[in-house]
């Protein structure tokens, strides 16, 4: 635990690079059923028994407690090209949306895709979210449809081309997200969930 602690606070103090948090939230130690650094950031060994309105800013943060979502967080995508992938139905995905707080099903052109929204200080935090979901997506081979809308509203489509559907790798893809360090970036206002 000391390690892994160690480990997290060299996190903390390092520059925010986006390839470090990308291999790091693909790497997603499981160290304890406490939220891991980098969607909280606040080390995991820091964090004790949580208020409600300290789970609504952590949330805001985009980092998650449950452990379904830590552990869908560490997995990595298979390639699109498998000849096994294949779209899930409806019911499969409505039953993973559990593990990917603050993402929806939506279908568009008959396609069902994972869809967030966020809303961000500025143009410029925009781009610098989306250079770090960028770092996840190249790593992961799997990339989602990114839209920054009226300057400050970020939205993400997550779906399987290749499969014209939804597939592991998009909740994989969409858990890494959640698990992104988003301090500095988010608005504080609009974020913190009801
Ligand atoms: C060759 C490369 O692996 C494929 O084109 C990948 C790239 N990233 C991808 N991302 C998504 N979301 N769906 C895909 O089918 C896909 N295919």
């Amino acid at each position: 635990m000391i390690r892994a602690a160690t480990v997290h606070a060299q996190l903390l103090l390092q520059p925010r690079s986006y390839a470090s948090q990308a291999k790091a939230a693909s790497r997603w130690p499981l160290v304890s059923r406490k939220p891991s650094l980098l969607g909280c950031g606040r080390p995991f060994y820091q964090m004790g028994t949580r208020g409600q309105d300290e789970n609504k800013v952590l949330t805001a943060r985009g980092c998650h407690t449950s452990p379904e979502s830590q552990e869908l967080a560490k997995k990595s995508c298979v390639p699109c090209s498998s000849k096994d992938l294949h779209p899930m139905s409806e019911d499969s995905a409505k039953k993973l949306l559990g593990q990917v707080n603050g993402w929806e099903l939506t279908t568009e052109g008959g396609i069902l895709k994972l869809h967030r929204a966020w809303k961000v200080k500025n143009f410029v935090k925009g781009l610098e979210f989306f250079k770090l979901v960028a770092a996840i997506a190249e790593q992961e081979g799997h990339h989602p449809d990114l839209h920054l809308v009226g300057w400050n509203n970020v939205k993400i489509d997550v779906w399987t081309h290749s499969v014209r559907g939804l597939t592991d790798n998009d909740f994989i893809l969409a858990a890494k997200i959640n698990h992104l360090n988003l301090e500095g970036i988010l608005s504080k206002r609009a974020n913190v969930q009801k």
